[in-house]
């Protein structure tokens, strides 16, 4: 059966909104091209007070509101307008004296900004719950055949002009994709509504214990479809959250460059996470995943320039983040000296846009103000299932100086530093740094000796000298092998979670050969 797919004037709309704004000038557009207008009780209130002619839903039905507003449009002279067919049902809506509504408009209740609300009651959500409004809204996306559903005010504008231009009528096309919208509303207001009582336990009480809800539901929608996934025989795509907030790969901005690939956007993540853990000027420099070089100064240029000296044969094709704007000095510096494949800032100036413009393929992206959002949970697919934490957000635990030497004021900064960035290399990580800047990284081994092996040879590749270096390690160390290795390297102090047990062996090694060892009392596998 083919739909109906053919331009219908709008006759008839009605209006019932919880977001009011935008809703009367709409109201009175429509009103001045001739259209009767229906409308429940505050959203009719606001237009009848304005001046525009509407005619209360109550009016239309015979039926009052009732139960303070939780059965308003629920009537078959509504519902009937909705979904009856043109052509199949004129003659029982005739019967039943159901006139046709061409146009709904409808905004939910705000069930997620009223459980966001630290002091929403389980009384307050459940008030918060729409029905009608979905059942409308569902019942038009249905019928978009005959119906055309707006569910934001920012679609009023479109559907303005494209009634002035097309004498009323509203197309096939417009009417579907709305229709799509619509169902895409409605689910997610469902999953909230899921979650939120899924979230609580099932005993009568509706308190919400420390658990995670009983299904999982979230809403992503697709922001560009990219050429392949990480490998080029797997298809891929970037899907975004509603409200995905500023400072985020989600909401960035592409100046220029080639099209952002799935490995950019990951890598770009990775790397923006990263960077903005610090509060000096930093440069993050992320390959495969994994920060290859890091560094804070008092400018962006140096803080990139001994990123950059940690590991150059790394960075080649790497993805730099900073957290402050990009200048032209920086921009210039990048272009001339090495291929990169994405920049990110908070901002780009004029300059530096205009140094990365030479560079054609070159992805720059602004993000916007970095903040201090964290999503709550992170995930990972696994065969037929999701596992879902709490996003790693905390750093450390007390700070326990557990040797006989507390590290000096120089050593304390670096173990800081080498501890933010271990908390994003993959494990098992060992950092090694030593004023500000990474001197090697070792991530991904199997085994956290050889990771500390690698961090050694990272800094000889590049000509940096480890002795007198901090390390940080992401977890504890089992024996101590690992501090009796370090210290040959010359490590002079090192930070760790502990809680090994053998910590008393380790800490021992530590005193023997003079080091300095916090212990942060958080573990940071990344994986
Ligand atoms: N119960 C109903 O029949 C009903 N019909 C529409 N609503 C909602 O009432 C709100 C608008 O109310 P008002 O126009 O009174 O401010 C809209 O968010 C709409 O989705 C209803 N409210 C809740 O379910």
């Amino acid at each position: 059966m083919t739909i109906a797919a053919s331009n219908l004037p709008v006759t008839r709309a009605l209006l019932s909104v919880s977001d009011k704004s935008g809703v009367l000038e709409f109201a009175q557009f429509l009103h001045g091209q001739g259209v009767h207008l229906l409308s429940t009780g505050g959203t009719a209130k606001l237009l009848a007070d304005n001046g525009v002619p509407v005619t209360e839903v109550s009016d239309h039905t015979g039926f009052p509101e009732m139960m303070d507003g939780r059965v308003k449009t629920l009537h078959p002279k509504i519902h009937g307008g909705i979904l009856g067919r043109r052509g199949t049902d004129d003659v029982v809506m005739q019967e039943h004296g159901i006139g046709r509504i061409d146009l709904i408009v409808v905004n939910l209740y705000p069930f997620e900004a009223t459980v966001a609300k630290p002091s929403c009651t389980f009384e307050d959500a459940v008030e918060n719950i729409d029905i009608g409004g979905p059942a409308m809204v569902r019942a038009s996306a249905k019928n978009h055949a005959h119906v055309t559903v707006v569910v934001e005010p920012a679609d009023y504008a479109r559907i303005q002009s494209e009634m002035e231009a097309n004498g009323n009528c509203i197309s096939p096309a417009t009417r579907f994709d709305l229709a799509i919208k619509a169902f895409e509303h409605t689910a997610h207001y469902d999953g909230m509504i899921a979650n939120y009582f899924g979230s609580r336990v099932a005993d009568g009480t509706h308190e919400q214990p420390a658990a995670f809800p009983r299904t999982f539901n979230l809403q992503v929608r697709k922001q560009q479809d990219c050429r392949y996934g990480e490998n080029s025989h797997q298809g891929g795509a970037f899907y975004v959250e509603p409200n995905a907030p500023a400072g985020t790969i989600a909401t960035a901005r592409q100046i220029q460059g080639k099209e952002l690939s799935y490995n950019n956007i990951a890598d770009t993540d990775a790397a923006l996470e990263c960077v903005r853990q610090f509060e000096l000027p930093a440069c993050v420099i992320v390959k495969h995943a994994n920060p290859c070089g890091v560094a804070i100064a008092a400018d962006i240029l140096t803080a990139y320039d001994r990123a950059y000296a940690t590991d150059p044969e790394s960075a080649f094709g790497g993805i730099i983040a900073f957290n402050r704007e990009l200048d032209g000095a920086t921009a210039r510096t990048i272009v001339e000296r090495q291929f990169v494949e994405v920049i990110i800032a908070p901002s780009v100036s004029e300059d530096a846009a205009n140094f990365i413009s030479l560079k054609k393929n070159v992805r720059l992206l602004e993000c916007g103000k970095l903040s201090g959002h964290i999503d709550q949970f992170d995930f990972k697919r696994v065969t037929g299932g999701l596992l879902l934490q709490h996003n790693d957000a905390l750093l450390h635990a007390d700070l326990k100086v557990v040797t006989e030497r507390e590290p000096t004021t120089e050593e304390y900064g670096d173990l800081l530093f080498a501890w933010k960035v271990a908390k994003f290399v993959k494990s098992n990580a060992i950092v090694y740094a030593k004023d500000s800047m990474t001197i090697g990284v070792g991530a991904g081994q199997m085994s956290r000796v050889n990771s500390a092996r690698i961090a050694a040879i990272k800094a000889e590749h590049a000509g940096l000298k480890v002795p007198g270096s901090v390390m940080a390690s992401d977890a504890f160390f089992p024996f101590r092998d690992g501090i009796d290795n370090a210290a040959a390297a010359g490590i002079k102090a090192v930070i760790q979670p502990g809680g090994s047990m053998r910590d008393e062996e380790v800490v021992a090694a530590a005193n023997e050969h003079g080091m300095a060892m916090i212990f942060t009392g958080m573990r940071h596998f990344r994986h």
